[in-house]
């Protein structure tokens, strides 16, 4: 596998070996001795999948400190926009966020730590995204940042009339709103 560092610290992408024959394909999605040699050494205790239709864009999500968790994202069907945002304080990048294409086509994986905000846009008609995540769910703990955020001005590449937002999602705060939330560091 290949380990593909992006332009913010600690955020990587993970290029599966794909092992392709006249029946089709394997290919290892997680395996912890080479995923914490390659530097992610979280803990995994939880798979979550969800699937979305075309349009659809689910997030910014976090969870505040301690339950904060770093996810592992794939696509098993079809193409999303897979979002990232820094939310360490301390991070040169803070603020800043990377977009990347997750497709069952392209087998990428994201590696997310703890300290960002996640969401995605579905490009495809259907997506099936699964991912790990090394801490629990907790309602409690779950907090958001507004998807069209002006400061953050993530292009989703969803023309704005097709977008399907949760109602939970569409009233989420902005960024600077939210920010007495972020006491994460690198
Ligand atoms: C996240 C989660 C949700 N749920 C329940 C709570 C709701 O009744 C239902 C749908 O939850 P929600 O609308 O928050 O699902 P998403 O909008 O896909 O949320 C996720 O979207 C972004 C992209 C993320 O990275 C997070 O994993 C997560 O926040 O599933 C659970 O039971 N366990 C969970 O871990």
């Amino acid at each position: 596998m290949e380990i593909i560092k992006t332009s913010i610290p600690n955020l990587l992408i993970i290029k599966p070996e794909v092992f392709s024959d006249p029946r089709g394909f394997f290919l290892e999605v997680f395996a912890e001795n080479r995923y914490k040699e390659a530097g992610i050494s979280s803990n995994f205790v939880q798979d979550n999948i969800s699937k979305s239709s075309y349009g659809v864009i689910r997030g910014l999500h976090y969870q505040l400190a301690p339950y904060s968790q770093s996810k592992l994202i794939h696509a098993l069907e079809g193409k999303i926009l897979d979002v990232a945002v820094d939310l360490r304080k301390n991070s040169p990048t803070f603020g800043q966020h990377y977009a990347v294409e997750l497709s069952a086509e392209n087998k990428l994986q994201f590696f997310i730590p703890q300290g960002f905000a996640h969401g995605f846009s579905v490009l495809s008609e259907t997506a099936i995204v699964s991912y790990k995540c090394d801490n629990y769910y907790s309602q409690e703990a779950e907090r958001g940042i507004v998807y069209n955020d002006a400061k953050l001005n993530i292009n989703w590449q969803i023309p704005a009339d097709k977008a399907i937002i949760s109602s939970k999602d569409s009233i989420l705060p902005s960024f600077k709103e939210a920010e007495h939330n972020f006491v994460f560091s690198i």
